[in-house]
């Protein structure tokens, strides 16, 4: 049963770059799944939740998955993302990446830090993204906690984990702020946030939003540690899909 378990996709793509966090720049695949237990405001993804692509949504197998990604991709990459929408919902993920580690293909995954599964214990770098107030929820902290607890407990956390998290104002930034105090061990990444995500996004605005949250971290002692970022691939190719 477990092997022929299937997986809602809604997008395979790339080689690209990995174009935010903790390893900004690796060329990777993407394997984007559909469905998200959020319904943030600023969502550039929200086709993933919102039904206007649920036709298509395919329901894939490990194996169907992987041979997609070998048919666009080739031997052009060694490295896959997994996002959404939030993979976190699906158990089935676990047979993915057990046969994309089997490739020697490594592995990297992006949620929001809802909800656990045991196959985070296997990712090759991890990103949790908890959300700030402009986005509409609420951080479920005691989950987050437990989340952390469940990595730490695991002799593999020397495996990469991240937090990233997105910041439009002064109180998403002061979310961030209370975010990295309370995991202070844990690589932190501040990112950038995109506010047109229904035309196209301005670089100069991008840009300048760049420049205002790189002084905030420049002027914050709690900040020390902190990295800030831009989305590489919105600055390059603005909103489009798939890249
Ligand atoms: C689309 S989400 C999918 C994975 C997962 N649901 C999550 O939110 O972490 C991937 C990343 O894009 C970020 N993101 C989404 N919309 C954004 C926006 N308008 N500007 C900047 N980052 C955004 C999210 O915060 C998350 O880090
Ligand atoms: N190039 C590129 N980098 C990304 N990093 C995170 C993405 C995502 O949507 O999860 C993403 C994406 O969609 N494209
Ligand atoms: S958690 Fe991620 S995919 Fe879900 S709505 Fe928020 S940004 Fe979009
Ligand atoms: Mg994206």
């Amino acid at each position: 049963m477990e092997k022929a378990r299937k997986i809602p996709v809604l997008e395979v793509f790339g080689p690209t770059i990995q174009g935010e966090g903790m390893v900004i720049g690796q060329k990777t695949m993407f394997v984007r799944t559909a469905g998200c237990d959020y319904q943030c405001s600023w969502c550039d993804s929200a086709f993933t939740w919102d039904g206007s692509a649920k036709d298509e949504i395919k329901q894939m197998t490990a194996e169907e998955i992987w041979n997609e990604l070998k048919e666009i991709g080739d031997n052009r990459f060694n490295h896959v993302t997994i996002s959404g929408g939030n993979p976190a919902l699906l158990s089935s993920i676990g047979s993915l990446i057990n046969l994309l580690h089997e490739k020697g293909i490594e592995v990297a995954v992006e949620t929001q830090g809802s909800i656990w599964k045991n196959w985070f214990l296997d990712i090759d770098q991890l990103t949790l993204s908890p959300k700030p107030p402009s986005s509409g929820m609420e951080t479920n902290f005691e989950k987050l906690d437990e989340i952390f607890h469940r990595l730490k407990q695991n002799s593999n956390f020397g495996k990469e984990v991240s937090l990233k998290v997105v910041v439009f104002d002064e109180e998403d930034f002061q979310y961030a702020r209370d975010v990295h105090t309370r995991y202070p061990e844990v690589s932190f990444f501040l990112q950038v946030g995109n506010s047109d995500i229904e035309h196209e996004a301005s670089t100069k605005d991008l840009l300048e939003k760049l420049e205002w949250l790189v002084n905030k971290v420049v002027e914050s002692p709690e900040m020390n540690h902190a990295r800030v970022l831009p989305q590489l691939h919105t600055l390059i190719w603005g909103n489009k899909r798939g890249v």
